[in-house]
């Protein structure tokens, strides 16, 4: 009775959420370093199946580094990141392809279906959803050294998403994207999931980003956590290298989005127990949030 009880006035408090978000689309990016653990992962599941229950519409859209970088040793293959992008031959391709499109997109989907939900996985060769175009990117310069301007092999940026596609799955499923893009070429492209994540939620007009990660949010040069950033001030945090290595795709990830209409972004602990119902059903949230 005493858990009926605490269950109902759980309910009631989410009421207000859920008219606010009710109808609304909120992209979920689910790193590869956040899917850990069967109960967190079991419990994330869980939180996007009772999102779409209730009428808001999620997509989420997955990393899985952790995962290439397991099979990648596993087949004694050397991988090495440029400016926190893989170098990508086509080798790491088709191992990249395999593992997100394949074995990390195909979990998911069933850690929904499991929970309760119905979910289609999706990589960006289907229906045209992704395309991409190479990306060049700039290594890290030295006192000694200039930034030279690289090709990193398979490294792509997002050139377009086909919000239709999205839409049509989301209709009666819960969309799963691999960060995999096609080329004009038709070739695959590897991208950095966060960039595909802000993409899809400027495409669809998403209400919010959420970015699960494996640290509280951004946190400054003292370990604590800034809980809010405008989206201007990502420039000067990146130059005072605040924000740098993984954050640095993630805070441009949610500039793209804001700027392309999303109301929040939000960078949050994907290794806390029901983050992604925290984040949105309480008005202080968690993490960091970024807006224009
Ligand atoms: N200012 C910062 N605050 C928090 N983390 C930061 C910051 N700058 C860089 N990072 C790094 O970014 C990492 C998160 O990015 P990443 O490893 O790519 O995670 P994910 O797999 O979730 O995309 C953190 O674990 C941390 O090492
Ligand atoms: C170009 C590039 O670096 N792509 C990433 C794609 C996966 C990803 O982004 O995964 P996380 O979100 O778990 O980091 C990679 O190869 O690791």
């Amino acid at each position: 009775m005493q858990e009926l009880i605490e269950k109902a006035s759980t309910l009631v408090e989410s009421l207000p959420y859920i008219r606010k978000f009710y109808g609304k689309t909120i992209v979920v990016k689910y790193g590869g370093s956040a899917m850990v653990e069967t109960e967190l992962k079991n419990n994330f599941a869980k939180d996007i199946v009772l999102l779409k229950y209730v009428g808001i519409n999620p997509i989420i859209v997955h990393g899985g580094g952790p995962q290439i970088a397991e099979m990648l040793g596993k087949m004694g293959i050397k991988t090495k990141f440029v400016s926190g992008m893989r170098v990508t031959d086509r080798e790491t391709m088709s191992v990249v392809e395999m593992v997100l499109a394949g074995k990390v997109n195909k979990d998911i989907v069933n850690l929904i279906n499991k929970n309760g939900g119905s979910a289609i996985g999706l990589s960006g060769k289907d229906g045209h959803l992704l395309t991409a175009e190479k990306l060049m990117v700039e290594n890290d310069s030295t006192i000694l050294q200039a930034p030279e301007i690289m090709d990193i092999g398979h490294v792509g940026r997002v050139k377009s998403v086909d919000a239709d596609v999205i839409q049509a799955v989301s209709k009666d499923f819960i969309p799963i994207i691999a960060p995999v893009g096609i080329g004009d070429d038709y070739e695959a492209y590897n991208i950095n999931a966060d960039l595909v994540a802000g993409s899809v939620a400027a495409a669809v007009k998403a209400e919010k980003l959420i970015m699960l990660t494996d640290v509280r949010g951004v946190l400054d040069n003292d370990g604590n956590l800034i809980s809010s950033i405008k989206a201007n001030d990502v420039p000067r945090l990146k130059n005072d290298k605040i924000i740098k290595g993984g954050m640095i795709p993630k805070t441009d990830a949610a500039v793209t989005a804001l700027e392309a209409g999303v109301n929040k972004a939000h960078i949050v602990d994907g290794r806390i127990l029901h983050s992604v119902l925290l984040e949105i059903f309480t008005d202080s949230g968690i993490g960091t949030q970024i807006t224009l």
